[in-house]
């Protein structure tokens, strides 16, 4: 759906209106309940068995109808559909019925895939968690809130949710609380801009529906702040479920589709000049109308490359469902052949090179030493820290409750807090401890985050042997730059911690109550010490990172985290570090020295989400590859949605595995790894079919077109031309089943449509070579140019041309020599055999009596024999010839 549409829905408020003057209360008891009540589980449930699961329309699995119609709705289809009415008309009801049998199978096929792949993708879809914050109450007498993590699937109108940054709404939602509350439209809009949203706001009708600011609609996403919101209606209910429903979500053809079909509307275009100039010759010789547009309809009929919209699909279906059984959901299915594209993986450090386990280590001063009061702090922080999803915080609650120590956290309250982003990699909370009259009151602010950026708004350090502070001098800076380096090399994470005393009742807001920069109050703070946190190595990326490599997969670690660190672990996984940048350094080179940068480094530290995503682009652009992300936290959603291939794992943030093309179970690149092979394969065996179809289509028009000239009738009667193109095109079924040479599986593979003319311009004339070899072997040899002759040559043309077009697959399906070097796989050898036994024993069969043939001397059979021998010799030599010119067969 294009912005402009978008746009142009947004004008409509879609019976939301209700939802947006009135007061929240008002919203909550509409939906029967209590003022800020949250629903009981016993209501949830019977409210789930009444709305059903939280299901939105554009994930629920395909209509019949709709992947039927997907099926069926393609150019080739149409035209076959067109031809085949068209033969009704003229009333020959056999050839209608072929063209219409052709389209039948085509359709039936293809659905019957699309349907195997969409279930076990939805099977697969399952497993994926999409864990919801919620608020219910439980116990019979005295009710108690609880906040509980359901499934996306079983939120329900009048639920209360509780939102983070990375979270996707999980319904149309009424805020009843907000922190600084940023929210990303895109989904909806269209557009990048992001949206704030707050929850005392009362909005007036004319408002356009997503300017709302009391209302966040499901599928957006919240990129900063917090917040806890009223579910108004859930699945098929929401907005953007009417929204895609009214507009029908098409996803547009990614470039080797666009590209084929410029190819395709090329070639259909030079047929029907070629069988207009048939109609033309045929009609003046013959001057029978009905028979010459009924033979110009077979021709134009035989020369649609019908089975493409199978054949792609069928490839695609293949991978997707091989990649499930490696526990891996494939969202696109084009994103497989865009795997076999790749060429460069940017992977993110924790998780993927490292298990993902973070284990706190130690609590130390600027001198190394361990101080008690580093860790108070720190823990004081996870403790009250809104949203505990990042692991380093799990890490820290775990490390102070396992060893005993006794923080009191219930001595403190929490007054306010400037919550964690990836752009500041820190994170403060305001607390208040003793009794505000009394002299053992304190406000203080508790800051810790990414050791740089906590370093930045120091002004003072801890001096814990003499118990005071002192102002930071550039030698303490230094001293804990290089402690962090030596941490860092032992492979070690680091976090940052500092504190400051507030003056009596200071927050983040001004007196107006409006949020202040958060440089304001975020300085002159009192550095305290390092945490340090173990994460190790995983021992099977060093692996998979060496395969992929192997396999033409350039590895780029894109991270948010320290370079010292990272640099060490690239090095233990066997990443090269000699060319490595950080995020500052980027922004200071110009758009020149920046890409030349971003081509050579493989190792990126301290990234913002916004240079990650302008790494992604320079590599995409500049270094015209085909990039694939590896992310799974918030701060890789940008990236992920610029990639050609995007992947995410299960256990990652909602927004990422959104955007994701392929969720991964487990994070795991050997999964990728095979991904890459299927998608290689994917991609092969769909050029197999384009270029033979095509080679094999212009070959026989020309031919056709000689022929037609030659002997003034036609080379083969409308309904003789549709049996043998029936025939072939059946065969060709077998084809996303075999196999690819190795050498091609290698390397990435990219599609490109000069490559495939020049393809054509090679190979086709050793087709038509064949052919008029065969006209001309049928003109001197068996005299085949009288009219008695006619039966006996429309046998001969057509045994030729069937075993030519079954045979072409042989020769382009590999580099090697094929039968000797290399052979098919056994579903397409088989086809082959059954395909050509069919095509020579048919003039044998009481079908080969009402079609027309005669029964063909044993002689003739020797002929072909030789010709095909001499064929593929030929095809052989012009093959090497290619290769030596471009580098490249397939
Ligand atoms: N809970 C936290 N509290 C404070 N700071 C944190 C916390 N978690 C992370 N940070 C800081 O933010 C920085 C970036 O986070 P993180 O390393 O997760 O980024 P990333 O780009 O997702 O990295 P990765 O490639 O490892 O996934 C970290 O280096 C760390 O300094
Ligand atoms: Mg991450």
């Amino acid at each position: 759906m294009g912005a402009h549409e978008l746009r142009k829905r947004r004008k409509s408020t879609l019976g939301y209106t209700p939802w947006l003057s009135l007061t929240k209360t008002w919203s909550l008891s509409t939906l029967g309940q209590l003022k800020e009540a949250s629903l009981s589980f016993t209501e949830a449930e019977k409210r789930l068995r009444e709305h059903g699961p939280n299901v939105p329309l554009e994930y629920s699995f395909p209509r019949w109808w709709h992947l039927l119609w997907n099926a069926l709705f393609h150019p080739f289809n149409i035209i076959l559909i067109v031809l085949s009415v068209l033969s009704f008309i003229a009333l020959d009801y056999p050839n209608g019925a072929i063209m219409l049998i052709l389209v039948f199978i085509s359709v039936t096929l293809r659905f019957y895939q699309e349907y195997g792949s969409s279930k076990a993708a939805m099977k697969l879809s399952e497993f994926v968690r999409c864990p919801i914050k919620v608020q219910r109450c439980a116990g019979r007498i005295v009710q108690k809130e609880l906040v509980v993590q359901v499934d996306q699937r079983e939120v329900v109108p009048g639920d209360i949710v509780i939102f983070e940054p990375g979270d996707l709404f999980p319904g149309d939602i009424r805020l009843l609380s907000s922190k600084q509350l940023v929210v990303s439209q895109a989904s909806l809009t269209g557009e990048s801009s992001t949206a704030d949203k707050a929850a005392d706001i009362r909005e007036d009708h004319s408002t356009p529906l997503l300017d709302l600011k009391n209302i966040c609609f499901m599928g957006t996403n919240v990129i900063s702040g917090t917040g806890t919101g009223l579910v108004i209606s859930t699945g098929s209910n929401t907005y953007m479920s009417t929204m895609f429903s009214k507009v029908g979500k098409k996803t547009p053809p990614d470039d080797f589709e666009k590209g084929l079909r410029r190819i395709f509307y090329l070639l259909i275009s030079v047929m029907l000049a070629v069988v207009t100039i048939m109609f033309v010759v045929n009609y003046t010789t013959s001057l029978n109308l009905s028979e010459s547009i009924l033979f110009a309809i077979s021709v134009a009929s035989a020369l649609n490359p019908q089975m493409l919209p199978l054949i792609i699909n069928t490839c695609l279906a293949k991978g997707a469902l091989a990649m499930a059984k490696d526990r891996c959901i494939v969202k696109s299915l084009t994103s497989i052949r865009e795997m076999g594209s790749m060429d460069i993986l940017c992977i993110d450090k924790t998780g993927t090179l490292t298990m993902n386990h973070a284990i706190m280590v130690n609590h130390l001063d600027c001198r190394g030493l361990s101080q008690e009061k580093v860790l108070r702090y720190a823990f004081l922080n996870s403790y009250f820290k809104s949203d505990q999803k990042y692991p380093l915080d799990d890490a820290i609650l775990a490390y102070v409750y396992s060893n005993g120590f006794k923080f009191q956290p219930s001595k403190w309250r929490k007054i306010d807090e400037i919550p964690f982003d990836f752009i500041r990699r820190k994170v403060s909370v305001i607390l208040e401890t003793g009794d505000i009259h009394s002299k053992f009151f304190g406000r203080y602010m508790i800051t810790k985050g990414a050791l740089l950026e906590v370093l930045r708004v120091c002004s003072y350090i801890e001096n814990f042997n003499k118990d005071e502070t002192s102002i930071f001098t550039t030698y303490d800076y230094q001293r804990i730059l290089n402690l962090s380096e030596d941490l860092s090399n032992e492979g070690l994470r680091i976090l940052g911690v500092a504190i400051r005393k507030l003056e009596m009742l200071q927050t983040c807001e001004t007196s107006k109550g409006r949020k202040r920069e958060d440089e304001d109050i975020e300085k002159d703070m009192v550095f305290l010490g390092l945490i340090t946190f173990f994460d190790p190595p995983k021992d099977s990326a060093k692996q998979a990172l060496w395969r992929l490599s192997e396999k033409g997969v350039e590895a780029k670690v894109l991270t948010g985290d320290s370079l010292s660190l990272t640099t060490r672990v690239c090095r233990e996984v066997g990443i090269s570090t000699t060319h490595v940048i950080t995020g500052p350094e980027l922004e200071q080179l110009d758009q020149d020295t920046f890409h030349d940068k971003v081509k050579r480094a493989t190792v990126f530290a301290r990234l913002t989400p916004i240079q990650k995503l302008r790494v992604v682009q320079s590599l995409q652009t500049i270094g015209n590859h085909v990039v694939g992300y590896l992310g799974d936290g918030v701060n890789d959603s940008l990236a992920l949605d610029a990639a050609d291939v995007s992947i995410s794992v299960d256990s990652g943030v909602a927004i990422a595995k959104d955007m994701a093309d392929i969720i991964l179970l487990e994070k795991d690149l050997n999964v990728l790894l095979a991904g890459v092979e299927h998608g290689r394969l994917t991609f092969g065996n769909t050029m197999k079919y384009v270029k033979m179809s095509v080679i094999a289509n212009l070959g026989s028009v020309i031919s056709l077109l000689i022929a037609t000239l030659v002997f003034k009738y036609e080379p083969l009667t409308s309904r003789q031309l549709l049996t043998q193109n029936f025939i072939y095109s059946v065969g060709q079924i077998a084809i996303p089943w075999d196999k690819m040479d190795e050498e091609f599986v290698k390397t990435p593979q990219k599609s490109s449509e000069r490559g495939l003319i020049m393809f054509i311009l090679w190979n086709g004339p050793v087709c038509t070579l064949c052919d008029v070899t065969t006209l001309l072997f049928l003109l001197f040899y068996y005299k085949a140019y009288t009219d008695v002759t006619q039966k006996f040559f429309h046998s001969a043309w057509f045994i030729e041309g069937l075993l030519l077009q079954t045979l072409i697959i042989h020769l382009i399906r590999t580099e090697k020599i094929p039968f000797i070097q290399d052979v098919a796989s056994w579903p397409v050898i088989f086809s082959t055999v059954v395909t050509s036994a069919v095509g020579i024993a048919l003039p044998f069969t009481p079908i080969g009596k009402v079609m027309d043939f005669t029964l063909l001397p044993l002689s003739y059979f020797g002929f072909l024999a030789v010709l095909f021998l001499g064929y593929f010799t030929v095809g052989q030599v012009v093959k090497r010839l290619y290769v030596l010119v471009y580098k490249r067969w397939l």
